[in-house]
């Protein structure tokens, strides 16, 4: 399979669909599966390339859910949007769970943990045909931040680089062609918000192993301080949209190949004044 990409030449949109009682930031909204599918549907509506279909919240503290309850959240909505023609992956660190979304239509695996949680997911994904998004990680929510130091030189953008470049090698050996690899470095896991922004700044240097880059930043806690005054308050909604629209476009310009976002049609918006601004200064520059 080849990876789906985004329009013209702009960063793929990736629309997030927790069918999980507890997400960080809609948790339960879309727990009933037609909630759920409407809530897919309304996603590519709204300007989605790919629909993220999660049901384990990777958020600090949550309860990993069991197995057959993963696959009862998952696969009837992974199913149906895939029957819709939509690009499906889901979002799981079990190799049971990708094989039998797959198996249900999913084009993506999308791995938070990327193989190390299950050892039998990347020979599962070589199986499937799918392709992976393997993502940094250093541990199940509940530990996570316990590990948030790079002390290593070069910090946190070498450290990732280098554990996400091991990853893409363990997914070669493990029979995963590699232009089916996607990596990701895992903004809010196991890292502190000065972290997160180093990787924002460094993600040329992800960008050097040569595959192309999924980056999830959407609602995440680190964005506080461009979203909110020092006391908490949130800023104007102008300025936030401002903000998100700002965050889009330097996503874009470093050319990463998908966003990771819950609201498609605020980034979608963005991206059209990202891809007109490109196209006036290419005409501009002859
Ligand atoms: N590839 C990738 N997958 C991810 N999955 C979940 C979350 C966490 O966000 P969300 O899904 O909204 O929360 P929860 O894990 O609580 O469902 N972030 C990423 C990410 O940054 N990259």
């Amino acid at each position: 399979m080849t990876l789906p990409a985004g329009r013209d030449g702009l960063p793929l949109v990736v629309g997030v669909l927790n069918v999980t009682p507890d997400s960080f930031s809609d948790g339960g909204r879309w727990s009933d599966p037609e909630a759920a599918l409407a809530h897919g549907r309304a996603l590519v509506a709204d300007g989605a390339d790919v629909v993220d279909v999660g049901g384990e919240s990777t958020r600090p503290g949550a309860e990993r859910p069991p197995l057959a309850e993963e696959l009862r959240r998952v696969l009837p909505v992974v199913e149906a949007l895939a029957a819709d023609g939509v690009v499906v992956s889901v979002d799981t660190m079990r190799a049971e769970v990708a094989a039998a979304a797959v198996e249900a239509g999913a084009a993506l695996v999308n791995d938070v943990s990327g193989g190390l949680a299950d050892a039998d997911m990347l020979p599962a994904v070589a199986a499937s045909g799918a392709a992976y998004v393997a993502m940094h990680w250093r541990a199940h929510s509940d530990r996570m931040q316990d590990f948030a130091s790079y002390d290593a030189p070069g910090g946190v953008v070498a450290e990732v680089s280098a554990a996400l470049g091991e990853r893409l090698e363990a997914a070669v050996a493990a029979g995963v062609p590699a232009e089916r690899v996607v990596l990701d470095p895992g903004l809010g896991f196991a890292k502190t918000a000065e972290h997160n922004w180093a990787l924002l700044a460094g993600l040329d240097d992800v960008a050097a192993l040569g595959r192309p880059l999924l980056v999830g930043a959407s609602r995440k806690a680190f964005l506080g301080r461009l979203l909110a005054g020092a006391d908490g308050t949130p800023r104007p909604v102008g300025e936030r949209e401002a903000a998100h629209t700002a965050l889009v476009a330097l996503l874009a310009l470093r050319g990463v190949w998908g966003l990771r976002v819950h609201d498609v049609r605020a980034t979608r918006d963005a991206l059209a004044v990202v891809g007109r601004l490109a196209a006036e200064q290419t005409g501009a520059a002859g």
